[in-house]
Parts: C-alpha cells; sequence; structure tokens
C-alpha cells in the first residue's frame, strides 16, 4: 500500500485530507499524525503506522502537503530547534578494538571506551536499525537534541562517532551502572536513599519537562535507563530514543514484552511534577511494553508529560519495595490490567516506611528542590 494513502474502504483518501477533515472537527493540531490519527481516529490504526509528534513526523517521512497543513495550523515540531548537526568525534580519537562491553539493550552494545584519555561509555546502534536512512535521520534529531542538554541529573551526551558503517555515540561514563542492576543486587533501599534517589530522577526529569521552547518527555523511565555515578548520584538517560524503537516497528522489528523487571502503583504515592492535565499531549504508540509505561500509554490515548510521573511513581514504589509485587505475571499482562482494570500494585503499610508517612520534612525537602510534589494519602490494607 502506499504510504500516502489509507485505503477506507472505499474511497481511498489521501493523509492530507484525514488531516484537514480532522482539523475541521477540531483534533488538535499536535496530537493529528501524519497518517491522520487522533483519538478519534483510532479506528484507523490497524492500517497505519504510528508517530510521535506529528509535524517531526511529517518531516521525518518527507510528506510536504502534511506538513504545510499542521504548520498553519500552529503545529509545532519539538525537534525543529534542534538543527545543530550532533558535534562528530573523528573515528581516530576513539579505538573501538579496545572497547571493554559493559551491557547489551534493545539499540545495541555499550562499551567503555577511551576518548581524550577519559573513559566515556559508547553506545552502539545495531545495523539492521541504523543502516535505514530515515531511522538514522531521526536518531540523530533526537541525539542533537540531548547534546544540548546539560544537567547534573542527566547522562552527558559526548558527541557521534564517525564511523562509516555504524552508528556510534558518546556519553558520560557512569561507573556504578544501572538502578535496575542496583535494585536487582539490594533489593529494597533503606528509605533516605530511596529519597535521595527519588530527588536525582525527579531533578532530572523536571529539567527534562522544563525544556524550552517545548518539554521533552522521556517516555521510557525505567530503573534501566537511570545511571549512577561514582559519588552516588543518579542520573536518567536514553530520553527520546523510545522513537526510534517505534520506527523499528515500522519496519517489522519484534514487539517484545518488555524486559523492565519491576511493577507497580500509581494512586499511593501520587507524584507530580506539574498539573499533567494542563500538558500539551500527543500520540505516541508503544512498542516495547514494560510495567512502567501509563496506562494512556497502553490504551493509546493522547498523552502528556504525566506518562513519565507514572513511571517515576512506580520506580519510587519499586525502591520501597524492593521488587516488583507480580513477578510471575508478564509485562503486557501488567499493563493490560493497568489500563483496562485499574489495576494498581498494593504497597503494604509494614512495606511504606514509617519515616515517608509521618516525616513532614520530606515534603519540605522536595518543595526546596523547586518540584511540585505531592504525596496522597497512603492507602492501608
Ligand atoms: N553511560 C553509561 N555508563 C555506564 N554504563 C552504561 C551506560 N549506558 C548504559 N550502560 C550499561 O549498559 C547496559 C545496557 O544499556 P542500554 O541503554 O543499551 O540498554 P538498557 O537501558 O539496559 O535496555 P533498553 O535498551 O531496553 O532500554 C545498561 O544496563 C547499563 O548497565
Amino acid at each position: 500500500m502506499d504510504e500516502n494513502e489509507l485505503h477506507l474502504s472505499p474511497p481511498k483518501v489521501s493523509c492530507a485530507e484525514i488531516v484537514v477533515l480532522l482539523l475541521k472537527k477540531g483534533a488538535d493540531v499536535n496530537s493529528v499524525d501524519r497518517w491522520g490519527r487522533t483519538d478519534f481516529s483510532l479506528c484507523l490504526n490497524k492500517l497505519i503506522s504510528v508517530s510521535v509528534q506529528p509535524l517531526s513526523d511529517a518531516l521525518n517521512f518527507g510528506h510536504e502537503d502534511v506538513c504545510k497543513i499542521l504548520e498553519a495550523h500552529g503545529g509545532y515540531d519539538p525537534l525543529g530547534d534542534s538543527d545543530t548537526p550532533c558535534c562528530i568525534i573523528g573515528h581516530g580519537e576513539v579505538d573501538m578494538k579496545d572497547a571493554t562491553l559493559i551491557g547489551e539493550g534493545a539499540y545495541g552494545e555499550v562499551y567503555l571506551v577511551k576518548w581524550r584519555g577519559t573513559e566515556v561509555a559508547a553506545k552502539t546502534i545495531r545495523a539492521s536499525i541504523a543502516s535505514n536512512p530515515m531511522v538514522k535521520n531521526a536518531f540523530l534529531k533526537e541525539l542533537a537534541l540531548w547534546q544540548k542538554l546539560r544537567h547534573p541529573n542527566i547522562v552527558q551526551f559526548l558527541g557521534v562517532l564517525k564511523q562509516s558503517d555504524r552508528l556510534i555515540f558518546l556519553t558520560e561514563y557512569l561507573r556504578n551502572g544501572s538502578l535496575y542492576d542496583q535494585l536487582r543486587k539490594k533489593g529494597r533501599l533503606d528509605p533516605l536513599t530511596a529519597v535521595a534517589y527519588a530527588l536525582d530522577i525527579a531533578r532530572g526529569m523536571n529539567y527534562l519537562h522544563q525544556h524550552k521552547p517545548h518539554a521533552i518527555i522521556h517516555r521510557d523511565l525505567t530503573p534501566r535507563n537511570v545511571l549512577q555515578d561514582e559519588a552516588g548520584h543518579l542520573k536518567v538517560t536514553d530520553f527520546g530514543l523510545s522513537k526510534i524503537a517505534q520506527q523499528k516497528d515500522s519496519y517489522g522489528y519484534k514487539m517484545t514484552g518488555g524486559t523492565g523487571s519491576c511493577t507497580v502503583y500509581y494512586k499511593l504515592i501520587c507524584i507530580s511534577f506539574s498539573f499533567a492535565s494542563q500538558l500539551p499531549k500527543h500520540n505516541y504508540m508503544p512498542v516495547y511494553l514494560d510495567r512502567y509505561m501509563a496506562p494512556e500509554v497502553y490504551r493509546r490515548e493522547s498523552y502528556g508529560k504525566s506518562v513519565d510521573v507514572f513511571s517515576f511513581a512506580l520506580i519510587v514504589h519499586e525502591m520501597f519495595l524492593g521488587g516488583p509485587s507480580n513477578r510471575e505475571e508478564s509485562a503486557e499482562q501488567v499493563a493490560d490490567k493497568t489500563a483496562y482494570e485499574d489495576y494498581r500494585p498494593h504497597l503494604a503499610s509494614y512495606i511504606f516506611p514509617e519515616q515517608i508517612k509521618t516525616n513532614a520534612t520530606l515534603l519540605v525537602v522536595l518543595n526546596f528542590s523547586g518540584i511540585t510534589f505531592c504525596v496522597s494519602r497512603f492507602e492501608e490494607k
């Protein structure tokens, strides 16, 4: 099928026509994707690919007609301000033959390498992903946005390694590995450590959410994407890269059940950086299902920054609990129950630290960090 056309039974309707129609119906211009998909065109889901920000997506795929319509209606490209190309590091500067393998994720392997006398992490992107020019382009745009960010709780991006055959980028190296590894080894964290970690993550996320001119939504905040430096501080990494996974789906990659090891809750501790309902919404269809996914994402509804708040709350819960309460269930089962049965993992009062329940200074500390936190009533069982 020509990707410019959707075969509705009959007649054929072009994407541009659908977009115009939906805008007339009052659809939010930043929620209509290049396929004309909005909340109320979900019936088209089976026919269409999925996208994140409509205008960036349309630009990426060269749908000029759709771009014009979206721009005329005030659509924006959150990546538009990242025109600055990624900092390129000459391949002679890093010897990949001397690289030590640190780990492997969905996109490729991660190595420890030396660059300018410093240990840094080199993330390789599988050739099967990077060899597609459109996907590579989208990836580089994301990296260009990342390269502009500077925050003590955001992993520092350093540059893209000039390699003809592969896509490799360098970030700072965090010696203590991921929060996921730590939780797996140690289990439940002591309350003060958990609070300190929560603040680190929240500060990093708050910085992303306050990014101007448009908020950066992580979409894939999990303990695997939170790394720890030698001093014990946590830093958030890999934001925005979940979009690339999404691209993978369009090219026939396998949807996985997710590797997330944990589960969690939402109502018990409701921690919000901001008033989620007032935030801009986007459509996003996840490829990797995981236990941290907000119900609206799983249900393919419009979403905003609050999806990260959901994942964040789950991580906080897990730090107190030490692991998922329903390990026996698959990520998909958990996501399904959360989205459609209003399931929220239980946090028993004997697990929930007394200090957190009663200690008013916690709220002061949280507010002091400039983040609006709201710790809701703890549900006793
Ligand atoms: N900058 C870094 N410094 C130190 N270790 C890192 C760094 N980035 C990644 N790692 C390690 O490499 C492993 C693989 O990372 P990667 O980001 O590729 O995948 P992941 O986050 O574990 O999973 P997924 O790709 O599904 O998100 C991580 O578990 C982490 O331990």
